[in-house]
């Protein structure tokens, strides 16, 4: 067993146990689906049935919210009949938090009984043939910061939530995708639905453009701030992820364009397509076999 001494930031199983009975004994809602919020993409949290509200600041352990758009708060409720906890709002490294601190809700969930886990980010395009409003369906995922030894799992190995050497190449869960992709030719969006690869950056700033023709040309079709190291954590304790990028702006590669990436469009583009997302969610989420039987 790891002593909280050991725990680097306030993830140790312990503390993450304390946020979870403390969350457990507040509601009585027994979530296990976990849903992740993106950039101007927290109007999914409304679609919970019964909703129950926490802030983060009033959850023992956790960050704060401090990005525009991120409401920073969990809610409880139902969505089509199932358990869910939401987190309308996440952490981001930009915001000075340990790696460890920004995935600190992962755990929280698994402890609180979350199976699967849906996450959402708003990103920007690289790929060429990307337009904003387009909807990707992340399909792997190139953690750059992961490069210099910016992992979540980096510190002591806490073997309750997984090995010290987990599998990344089915971290995005298979069914799930080609369930979001039947969903997606279902509701009538195949025009706007793809499937790609999101590559992580620290940020705050934006790339330049010599780093997003890099980025391209490392097989990124999509870059964003988010997800990928949330999605380490969830697949490090056995949470099948599924994980959408919307297409909130094209990253600028060309140096005549007069493009210049900014957090307000990002959080337009969000309003644009929340309908939509809500819905395909919504109907994943419906579909869900209450299991955990890994499926990739
Ligand atoms: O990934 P989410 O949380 O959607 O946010 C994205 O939007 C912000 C930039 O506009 C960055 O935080 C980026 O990661
Ligand atoms: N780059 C990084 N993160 C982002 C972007 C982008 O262009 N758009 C939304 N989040």
């Amino acid at each position: 067993m790891l002593p909280v001494s050991e725990s680097l930031c306030g993830e140790s199983y312990e503390e993450c146990k304390a946020t979870a009975d403390w969350l457990l004994s507040n509601t009585q809602v027994r979530p296990t689906v976990g849903i992740v919020c993106g950039s101007g993409l927290g109007g999914l949290a409304e679609m919970l049935k019964d909703p129950q509200y926490f802030k983060y600041c009033d959850i023992p352990n956790f960050p704060k919210s401090t990005v525009h758009g991120h409401a920073g708060r969990l809610v409880f409720g139902t969505l089509k009949g199932k358990p869910c906890v939401c987190m309308q709002g996440r952490f981001h490294l930009y915001e000075g938090y340990p790696i460890q601190k920004i995935t600190l809700p992962m755990r929280v969930f698994k402890l609180m009984g979350v199976e699967t886990v849906f996450l959402t980010n708003a990103a920007g395009g690289l790929n060429q043939d990307y337009k904003v409003g387009d909807v990707m369906i992340m399909k792997d995922h190139i953690n750059m910061p992961g490069f210099a030894g910016n992992n979540p799992l980096v510190g002591p190995n806490d073997d309750r939530f997984g090995v010290r050497f987990p599998c990344m190449s089915d971290a995005y869960d298979r069914k799930l995708r080609q369930m979001a992709l039947d969903v997606a030719s279902e509701l009538g969006y195949n025009d706007f639905f793809r499937e790609g690869v999101y590559c992580v950056l620290g940020g705050p700033s934006f790339e330049t453009i010599a780093e997003c023709r890099m980025l391209h040309k490392l097989g990124a079709d999509a870059v964003g701030m988010s997800t990928a190291h949330e999605v380490i954590v969830a697949r490090h304790a056995g949470m099948r992820c599924f994980a959408l990028s919307l297409i909130s702006n094209q990253a600028v590669m060309d140096y005549d364009s007069q493009e210049k990436a900014n957090h307000e469009e990002v959080l337009e583009t969000g309003r644009l397509r929340a309908e939509q997302l809500e819905k395909l969610v919504t109907t994943m989420v419906d579909r869900l076999e209450h299991n955990n039987n890994d499926s990739s």
